[in-house]
C-alpha cells in the first residue's frame, strides 16, 4: 500500500520579537498524521483560524521548513531537517491550490502564459504535447483553450479563475493536490462546482487531496478522512464517517455544534417592551 500522507512528530514554532524579547508561537505541536491506501484520497484538515492548517500545508509544500520531524507523500520524504527533493520530481508529484485565486495570477500577465509555463518547465512537456496537457487539464475542470486564450485574471469571475488554477495545478498530473481554503473566496452559490471537481478528480483522474477549511460541511461531504486540529495538535483523527458522526473529542463536538443546521428550530420570543425572535 501507498503511504499518501504520513507526518512523523512534526513540529513548526515561529520565532518572533528581538533576542531579548523573544516570542515564540507553536504552530504545529507533534503532528502524527499516517493515511496508507491504493485507492486516492480526499483528506481534510479542519479547525479555527490559528489553530495550524495553513502551517501543514505549507510544511508539505516545501514553504515553511519544520522546527523537527519530516513529512512523507507517496513514499518520498519530502519535508525535514536537510531535506531537499528534487525541485521538479517535487513540483510533479504535490501541487498546490490557494485561497484567492487573483493572487495566484499577476493581473499584468495571460494567464494561459502561467499553464504553458507549467506543462514546459515543470511537466517538462514541448511544443504540441504541452498544448495537449494544457487542454486535458482545462477539460478536467470545465474549460477550454479558447476560453482562457490571451485572458487576464481580471477579467474571469473567482469561480472561473479557481478552475484555471486547479487545471494548472492538474497539468503535472500530481499525486497529491493541496488545497488551502479552495473555495472561500469564492460566491456560496458556485463552491460546490469546485467541491465536485475534487470528487470527479478523484475519482476519475485518480488525484488524491488535503483539503484544508473551516467548512466542515464540505469536508464531510467529500472527505474519506478528516484531521481536526486545534492550538497546533491534531486532536482526533479517522474516517469521515467516523470523526464527523461519532466524535470523540470535545473540540471536535464543539465544532461541530457550531455548524448552522437548518434542522433546528427558530422559535419566537417576545417580550413586553421589544419583540425579537431568538434561536431555540
Ligand atoms: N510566518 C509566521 N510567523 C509567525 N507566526 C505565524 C506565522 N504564520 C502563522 N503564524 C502563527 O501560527 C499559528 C497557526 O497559524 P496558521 O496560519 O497555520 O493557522 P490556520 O489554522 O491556517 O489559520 P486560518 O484558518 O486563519 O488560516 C497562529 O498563531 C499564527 O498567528
Amino acid at each position: 500500500m501507498a503511504v499518501i500522507l504520513r507526518t512523523e512528530g512534526l513540529n513548526k514554532v515561529y520565532r518572533l520579537g528581538s533576542l531579548t524579547r523573544n516570542k515564540q508561537i507553536r504552530a504545529l505541536h507533534d503532528v502524527n498524521l499516517n493515511i496508507e491506501s491504493d485507492e486516492p484520497a480526499i483528506i481534510s484538515v479542519v479547525g479555527e483560524s490559528g489553530s495550524g492548517k495553513t502551517t501543514l500545508a505549507k510544511t508539505l509544500l516545501r514553504l515553511v521548513e519544520p522546527t523537527s520531524g519530516r513529512a512523507i507523500v507517496y513514499d518520498k520524504v519530502v519535508a525535514g531537517k536537510g531535506v531537499r527533493p528534487n525541485k521538479r520530481e517535487f513540483l510533479r508529484s504535490i501541487q498546490p491550490i490557494f485561497q484567492n485565486p487573483f493572487e495566484a495570477f499577476s493581473r499584468y500577465r495571460p494567464v494561459d502564459a502561467y499553464l504553458h509555463e507549467t506543462a514546459t518547465r515543470v511537466a517538462g512537456l514541448k511544443g504540441e504535447e504541452a498544448y495537449g496537457a494544457i487542454e486535458t487539464a482545462l477539460a478536467s475542470v470545465g474549460l477550454e483553450y479558447a476560453d482562457v486564450r490571451g485572458k487576464y485574471s481580471n477579467q474571469f469571475s473567482g469561480g472561473e479563475l479557481q478552475r484555471v488554477s486547479i487545471a494548472r495545478a492538474l497539468i503535472p498530473e500530481p499525486s497529491l493536490i493541496i488545497a488551502d481554503e479552495p473555495v472561500s473566496m469564492i460566491d456560496a452559490s458556485r463552491r460546490m462546482i469546485i467541491i465536485n471537481l475534487f470528487l470527479k478528480l478523484k475519482l476519475e483522474a485518480k488525484r488524491s487531496f488535503l483539503y484544508i477549511t473551516h467548512d466542515l460541511a464540505t469536508a464531510y461531504y467529500i472527505s474519506d478522512y478528516v484531521a481536526v486540529m486545534n492550538k497546533g495538535v491534531i486532536v482526533e483523527f479517522g474516517t469521515a464517517q467516523s470523526v464527523m458522526g461519532n466524535p470523540q473529542h470535545d473540540y471536535t463536538k464543539l465544532l461541530l455544534s457550531s455548524i448552522p443546521s437548518t434542522q433546528k428550530r427558530w422559535r419566537p420570543r417576545v417580550t413586553p417592551s421589544s419583540p425579537s425572535v431568538v434561536s431555540a
